[in-house]
């Protein structure tokens, strides 16, 4: 079984409802219960932010600081990590409003990027505003696949990030009439290859969850069949070198109609991750709320194993009212599968009873408008 990475402290200052709070925590569980509105999810949000990017949310950064503090936000956690021991501090230092970026100190140390996370902790999510994934638009399903490469290989983010930089030059380009064509020739090379590079770690995460379906035993929840479509939809098992050649050519040839649509019509940018029902044989969208929910759950939950697989350490799970539309068998079959994972997860819900059969596997804490009790 892959090693434990967990949080033994977490405190906030000044982060969404919260002035203050901390918790201490030893390996297990952690439940998380209270009404609507008490501060449950917001605490699942501040263990987001010990991941690289804007945390479970997506959230401007400016928004995160509670209304009416006078300065920023501050998370401060202690880590037993996949580096041993460690403490992480982040947060905001200026007020509301103006363009702020994250400080991140790792053992009290100024740390160069948010990436540096990725060394001692790996932290996933699964939250109720992902039950429309599978109905919603490609973009959100973009960000899913590319959240879950970032987990394995951090250096995706860059990645994608960089190729919309570019993409956005070359638009700019053509819609000024600008066709300088070795200034287009040279943003194109860059596009092609860090459009490429994308496309094959997309593929890479595919290649390896289904081979990890594969060997699935027992579990109840279905199992979800994955590909990807919408750009170079045949032959991507060809050399990258080749597949650059054909999508700069292709960028070259669509110059002027890409010119005329106000952007860049070809790319990994308009990829899909189309997801089907595989017992069911059934296009994830077709399926009902509560299939496309257990479509989801099996997801990140095979993601999960894969990264425990991959890094020897068990994720640190974010699982936000993950139980409230299961029979109770189901929530048991759930947690089993969960606790088997090997990690440190933490679970919401309004109540308490919900969890009874996670039993002494779980700690249980009550949260109340920005307190938190035991
Ligand atoms: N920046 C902020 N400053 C102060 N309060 C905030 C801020 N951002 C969000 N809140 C408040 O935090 C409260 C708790 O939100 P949270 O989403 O954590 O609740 P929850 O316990 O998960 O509730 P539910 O069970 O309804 O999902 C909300 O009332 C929200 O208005």
């Amino acid at each position: 079984m892959a090693d434990k990475t967990s949080l033994s402290r977490l405190n906030l200052t000044d982060f969404r409802n919260y002035a203050e709070a901390s918790l201490r925590l030893d390996s297990r569980h952690v439940v998380l219960t209270g009404e609507n509105g008490a501060g449950k999810t917001n605490l699942l949000e501040a263990v987001s932010f010990l991941s690289p990017g804007r945390g479970l949310r997506r959230a401007v950064l400016a928004d995160v600081t509670r209304v009416g503090a006078p300065g920023g936000f501050a998370i401060f956690a202690e880590i037993d990590g996949m580096e041993g021991e460690v403490s992480v501090g982040t947060g905001i230092e200026t007020a509301e409003g103006e363009t702020v970026t994250r400080r991140l100190r790792i053992n009290g140390t100024p740390a160069r990027s948010t990436e540096e996370l990725t060394d001692h902790l790996s932290v996933l999510w699964l939250t109720p505003s992902m039950d429309g994934l599978f109905t919603g638009t490609a973009g959100d399903r973009r960000r899913f696949l590319d959240r879950l490469v970032l987990s394995l290989d951090p250096s995706h983010g860059r990645r994608v990030s960089d190729f919309e930089r570019t993409m956005r030059s070359r638009n700019r380009l053509l819609s000024e009439g600008r066709f300088d064509p070795s200034w287009l020739s040279a943003i194109e090379a860059q596009m092609a290859g860090l459009g490429i590079a994308m496309a094959a770690a997309r593929q890479e995460m595919l290649g390896l969850l289904r081979q990890l379906s594969a060997q699935n035993g027992d579990t109840p929840f279905p199992t979800p069949s994955l590909a990807l479509k919408g750009f170079l939809d045949e032959g991507m098992d060809r050399p990258a070198a080749d597949l650059e050649d054909d999508y700069r050519a292709m960028l070259e040839a669509e110059r002027y109609r890409d010119a005329a649509a106000g952007r860049t019509l070809e790319g990994p940018h308009r990829a899909d991750l189309l997801v089907r029902h595989r017992e069911k044989d059934m296009e994830a969208e077709r399926c009902s709320t509560g299939e496309q929910k257990a479509l989801l759950i099996g997801l990140v939950l095979a993601h999960a194993r894969l990264t425990a697989d991959m890094t020897g350490y068990a994720p640190v799970l974010l699982l936000d009212e993950i139980a409230a539309h299961l029979d109770e068998g189901r929530r048991a079959a759930l947690f089993d599968l969960i606790d088997g994972l090997g990690g440190q997860s933490f679970m919401t819900g309004t109540d308490r009873q919900m969890f009874s059969s996670l039993a002494e596997r779980a700690q249980f804490f009550t949260v109340s408008h920005g307190g938190i009790g035991g």
